[in-house]
């Protein structure tokens, strides 16, 4: 780098520097005294106001409204403030010299958002989701156009891209690069991975990634890629994005992210803040059981749905397999069509043991006095109907108990305090009716569940799995393959869980969920559009296959990603070569081939790669097939490893260090150091642990190690040597 170019840009950057300080302590100033008038306008309020009657009201109402007002302003101007903050501990990232039509030629720097001048409002720093700075991203110079809001696209020509790294006002680094590859900033970003939890790369996106980061809220996309080509980065990003270019209409609680788990979303915890935004809401589709009311249920999941089929017999997978295939969506989809002439399934409802409303009076009202209105709308008349009739047998039931409370020869009350007693008695009697009715619970869900089971389909296999299911759901147990229907018919056909806020959603891990699942988070968020992420080869259940196949891909727009940043080079080929898998195009660092240990004392061998590969400041896995081996070998390794925490479903907070988990449990998550500890042929047996295999080796960024009996994984058995390093230690 010449001198005086960094010289130039030493300046600059103080200069910027400089001007943030300042107008952080102007800003904070200013925040402080609009504190103290607040908080004085609120008390002389309260002092001044006790009677808020007559005309009082009136000016009270008023001021009100310009406190309200007020503490709007106040609200924007601390956010200001914060981004300020951020952006003072390092200002811009990346540059770009542009020129005009007319030949006016302008830098314009880069950064998490928009700074100006005071004075003269120029913007000295231009928020990387600004539409010019789209130019950025194209990662090249010459002829190029950015599109602003109104859909016009503006030509330019780009004569320069600069990238920084820094600190505050010190400069670290600074790179004229044009392209990405050998882009020595993203590499040493790269070589920085797994330290801790997720963070932003703003400042590295690549163009394909810049392309579906900043698609239209319109576009609903599913963005296919393989390990490590930042899918849930872009995600992140992308949800970055939609809060800035859309911040007139949505807001970080319109947003929705579902990912796999509440340890996975601490991971990213820290993206979005990172990048000056709030989190949005978060849940995982577990959660939605208790958004759609169904917490009588005891429900299976996601992780104990696999081990439970890691053990299961041929016969209680071909029952997961159906329930999960497109062929019973449409079997379920007729079924509640069919409902609309006939065989809806209601329950008899009882207050005490004794009959309240019968299953065939329910039935009548459903078929005959509602018949032609649509099916979630006729159970709501049905619920007002059953609503009066409660109001009214309360209150026959009031005056009977009044009399008899007033009957009582000793003095228990005023009129008033029986009445109360008479009111809590009722509560008691019909509350929980009342309660069940709100939710249509009249409905006989388990019996619709059950009929949609074998309708239209009426064989030996699907008589066998009503059969099975009809035992588990006399014992209130949902397993994780029940869980998708029930949830559907339960957000579909009472049509009372629907939340309309949620403009956008988006799902990682896309491949976990079946086409059903979607449906009904469809269902329950009708106007919101979709970032679909995942990966087809991911796949750490035993018996999912195929999710991604079928109608998804009518819906969705398909992007995908084929660069891997994750790993090196080493462990990107092996795993690659677990799939035969050629499309991945590697962007890692190198470093050394993956190692099969093969070994009679498994612990003390772990212990010995622990003591020489693992560095407190990183993180290093150790990885089995289930949470049962995992369990054995933490108590093994505890005496050794001190240091080793097991890693449980429980877990709701991220952390780093050495770890121990099942693979299923690591999916999404990256580390330092991968060890498989076992990685034997009696462990991974089937076909389908290819997937597992391909998905945990790809977890490492460094350094992956497995550890075997000698009996390889078939899965395994196909990858030729030269992919990996051997060491025999018996
Ligand atoms: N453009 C980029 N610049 C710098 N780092 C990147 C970039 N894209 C991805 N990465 C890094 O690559 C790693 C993998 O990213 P991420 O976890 O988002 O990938 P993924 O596709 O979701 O992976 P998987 O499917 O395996 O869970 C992360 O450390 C991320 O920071």
């Amino acid at each position: 780098m010449e001198q005086t170019i960094w010289q130039q840009e030493e300046t600059h950057l103080k200069e910027i520097s400089a001007l943030l300080k300042q107008q952080i302590k102007i800003q904070s100033n200013h925040l402080k005294k609009q504190k103290g008038d607040i908080v004085e306008e609120r008390s002389q309020a309260s002092s001044e106001f006790n009677d808020v009657s007559g005309e009082s009201a009136i000016q009270f109402s008023q001021m009100l409204q310009t406190m309200q007002l007020r503490e709007r302003e106040y609200l924007n101007a601390s956010e200001q403030l914060s981004k300020m903050q951020i952006l003072y501990k390092s200002p811009y990232f990346g540059r770009i010299s542009i020129e005009n039509e007319e030949g006016e030629r302008e830098h314009l720097y880069i950064g998490l958002s928009t700074f100006r001048e005071p004075k003269t409002d120029d913007v000295l720093i231009y928020d990387w989701r600004a539409p010019i700075s789209s130019l950025f991203y194209e990662n090249k110079v010459g002829k190029a156009r950015y599109q602003i809001p109104d859909g016009e696209y503006i030509p330019v020509t780009i004569q320069g891209r600069r990238q920084y790294k820094v600190k505050y006002d010190e400069l670290l680094q600074v790179l004229d690069a044009d392209i990405y590859v050998g882009d020595e900033v993203l590499q040493s970003l790269l070589s920085d991975t797994a330290k801790e939890k997720m963070k932003s790369i703003v400042a590295t996106i690549q163009s394909d990634q810049n392309i579906v980061i900043r698609s239209s809220n319109k576009d609903n996309l599913i963005v296919l890629g393989p390990p490590g080509s930042g899918k849930t980065s872009v995600a992140m990003q992308r949800i970055a994005y939609l809060l800035y270019e859309y911040r007139q209409t949505m807001n970080a609680r319109s947003i929705l992210l579902i990912s796999p788990s509440d340890l996975f979303n601490d991971y990213i915890s820290n993206v979005l803040p990172e990048l000056g935004e709030d989190n949005v809401q978060h849940t995982t589709y577990y959660r939605l059981l208790r958004d759609l009311k169904l917490s009588y249920y005891k429900a299976e999941t996601s992780y104990e749905n696999i081990e439970r089929l890691q053990k299961g017999s041929k016969e209680e997978r071909e029952h997961y397999a159906f329930k999960g295939s497109h062929a019973y969506v449409k079997q379920l989809l007729k079924y509640i069509e069919s409902l609309k002439k006939s065989g809806m399934p209601f329950y008899n409802l009882k207050v005490e043991e004794k009959l309240f409303v019968s299953a065939k009076k329910l039935t009548d009202l459903f078929y005959d006095k509602f018949g032609t209105l649509d099916i979630d709308f006729r159970l709501k008349k049905i619920r007002t109907v059953l609503l009066e009739k409660i109001e009214q047998e309360k209150k026959k039931d009031r005056k009977v108990l009044m009399k008899e409370l007033k009957a009582v020869n000793t003095y228990i009350g005023t009129d008033k305090e029986i009445e109360q007693q008479a009111n809590e008695k009722l509560q008691k009697k019909y509350g929980k009716l009342e309660n069940a009715i709100h939710q249509l619970g009249f409905v006989n869900l388990n019996k619709m569940y059950l009929h949609s089971l074998t309708f239209q389909n009426d064989n030996l296999k699907t008589q066998m799995i009503q059969a099975v299911t009809t035992e588990t759901l006399k014992q209130r147990i949902l397993y994780y393959e029940d869980l998708a229907p029930i949830m559907y018919m339960q957000a579909v056909v009472k049509g009372l869980y629907t939340d309309n806020t949620i403009k956008h959603i988006v799902i990682d891990e896309i491949q976990d969920y079946s086409y059903l699942q979607l449906l009904t988070i469809k269902a329950m968020h009708p106007k919101a559009h979709y970032t679909l992420l995942g990966d087809k080869n991911q796949v750490v259940h035993p018996q999912m296959k195929d999710s991604l196949a079928g109608p998804l891909s009518k819906h969705f727009k398909a992007v995908e990603l084929n660069k891997s940043y994750r790993s090196t080079n080493e462990i990107t080929d092996f795993m690659s070569a677990i799939l035969n898998n050629t499309t991945t195009e590697s962007l890692g660092v190198s470093g050394d081939k993956p190692q099969m240990i093969e070994t009679k004392s498994v612990g003390e061998t772990i212990a010995r790669l622990v003591g020489s590969h693992y560095k407190e400041e990183e993180s290093f896995v150790i990885l089995c097939k289930n949470k049962l081996a995992c369990e054995q070998l933490y108590n093994e390794l505890k005496p050794l490893l001190p240091q080793l925490q097991l890693v449980t479903e429980e877990q709701k907070v991220y952390m780093k260090g050495l770890l121990i988990m099942p693979g299923y449990m690591a999916k999404g998550f990256e580390f330092t150091t991968v060890l498989v500890a076992d990685a034997n042929a009696h462990a991974y047996r089937e076909e389908m642990d290819a997937y597992l295999l391909y998905t945990i080796a790809s977890r490492a960024t460094r350094q992956l190690f497995l550890v075997t009996d000698g009996t390889m994984p078939k899965a395994l058995a196909h990858i030729k040597e030269q992919y990996y390093r051997k060491e025999v230690n018996i």
